[in-house]
């Protein structure tokens, strides 16, 4: 029996970039990724703000690819910061465009991928889903606890990347997700690096605005009683002090730039300041490593490094040199989130997964509670 084909658009909302594709099955038959500058993003006051700014960027680069939008079977986006969830593949509903709209869990580009994917495909009612959310939540209970009793950490991460690598790697070496502990660095516009524990993610930092290493864009973990007192010093908004942290942090903060090839040709040209700061955040990569191999026990089966950043050659050299006797370090650069995207979404229209609804079994997040 010949079985039905698929087309389907995947949009990935990034900090730095819009990525999509357009798929046949499997098969990728647009593939693009549209940058933005920084001066660009920072001209919108919110994350809803850049809604038709980054429409009107996708529908562009599909007509000028000539893809013909009415020939869509699903519209599939990255999912933002909802309600911390179990991974899988959601259908976009009302209460999730509520909670994307509201920010949730805070606010990144990715609350715009189900929001994108909504209204595209409604325009051609098909169907629109998100798959393995920024708010994906494996925690155990011992890594929520923070040290402060106000505060329990959080599980914001690159969730669909870390888990299609994960599951890449552990296929190459001929296990099972399941059978096997990899520590993933994520290295994008923001920096997470997961524990995986058997198909897990046990222990992960928040890449959002918590903690963790600094990155193109964000401050990562600052002095908190320094922090404090610049927030009460009265010389600065709310608002301000969170942009300085996320967006107007890390790279853009040190260097005014989030684009890490711009700080390599800085390098190249002599500039020191630009060699300290670019070492600086490969240090702190590996740091994080370093406790994520604690948490692993020492059990760790290989070190992954992925996201953009991956494709600094010096950059995963000077992370290397310091973490791989925990481990063999496996680079993957760039990431695979458009494929798993479609593919999250063709478990579902081939009938072989129901998709979620939102908000499901949202995970319990509170120990104490
Ligand atoms: N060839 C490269 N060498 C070094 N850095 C790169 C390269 N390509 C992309 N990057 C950097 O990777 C970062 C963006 O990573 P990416 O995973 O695309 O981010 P996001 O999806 O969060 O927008 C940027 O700082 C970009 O300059
Ligand atoms: C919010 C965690 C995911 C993240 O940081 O994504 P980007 O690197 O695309 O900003």
């Amino acid at each position: 029996m010949h079985e039905r084909s698929f087309r389907i658009l995947v949009i990935n909302p990034g900090s730095t970039s819009t990525k999509i594709g357009v798929f046949d099955d499997e098969r990728p038959i647009l593939e693009t990724t549209i940058r933005h500058d920084t001066e660009v993003l920072q001209t919108y006051k919110s994350i809803i703000d850049q809604y038709e700014f980054r429409k009107q960027t996708i529908l562009e680069a599909l007509d000028k690819e000539g893809i013909n939008i009415s020939k869509l079977s699903a519209v599939c986006g990255r999912g933002g910061l909802l309600r911390p969830i179990e991974g899988g593949t959601y259908a976009v509903n009302e209460e999730m465009l509520k909670d994307l709209r509201l920010g949730y869990s805070g606010q990144h580009a990715s609350n715009l991928g189900g929001i994108l994917a909504y209204e595209i495909a409604s325009a051609l009612n098909i169907p629109a889903f998100i798959v393995d959310p920024v708010v994906v939540d494996e925690l155990e209970p011992i890594a929520r606890i923070s040290g402060f009793p106000l505060i329990e950490r959080r599980s914001i991460f690159h969730a669909l990347n870390q888990k299609a690598v994960a599951r890449r790697v552990a296929k190459q070496m001929g296990k099972k997700y399941e059978e096997v502990n990899f520590i993933v660095a994520h290295m994008g516009g923001g920096i997470t690096v997961g524990a995986h524990k058997q198909g897990r993610v046990v222990d992960v930092n928040n890449g959002l605005d918590g903690e963790g290493p600094f990155s193109p864009e964000r401050a990562g973990t600052v002095p908190a009683g320094d922090l404090v007192s610049l927030c009460f010093s009265g010389e600065y908004y709310r608002e301000e002090i969170m942009k300085m942290l996320v967006g107007r942090g890390g790279l853009v903060g040190y260097l005014g730039t989030n684009d890490a090839v711009k700080v390599e040709k800085m390098i190249a040209a002599g500039d020191e300041k630009a060699k300290l700061v670019y070492s600086a955040m490969a240090y702190q990569v590996a740091k994080e490593i370093g406790a994520a191999s604690a948490v692993l026990a020492g059990r760790v089966d290989a070190i992954i490094l992925t996201g953009g950043l991956a494709y600094g050659k010096e950059f995963v050299k000077e992370i290397a040199d310091r973490v791989q006797w925990i481990a063999d370090v496996i680079v993957q650069p760039g990431e695979n989130e458009l494929q798993a995207l479609a593919e999250g979404a063709l478990r579902v229209l081939r009938g072989e997964e129901e998709a979620k609804e939102y908000p499901g079994n949202v995970v319990k997040t509170t120990v104490w509670k």
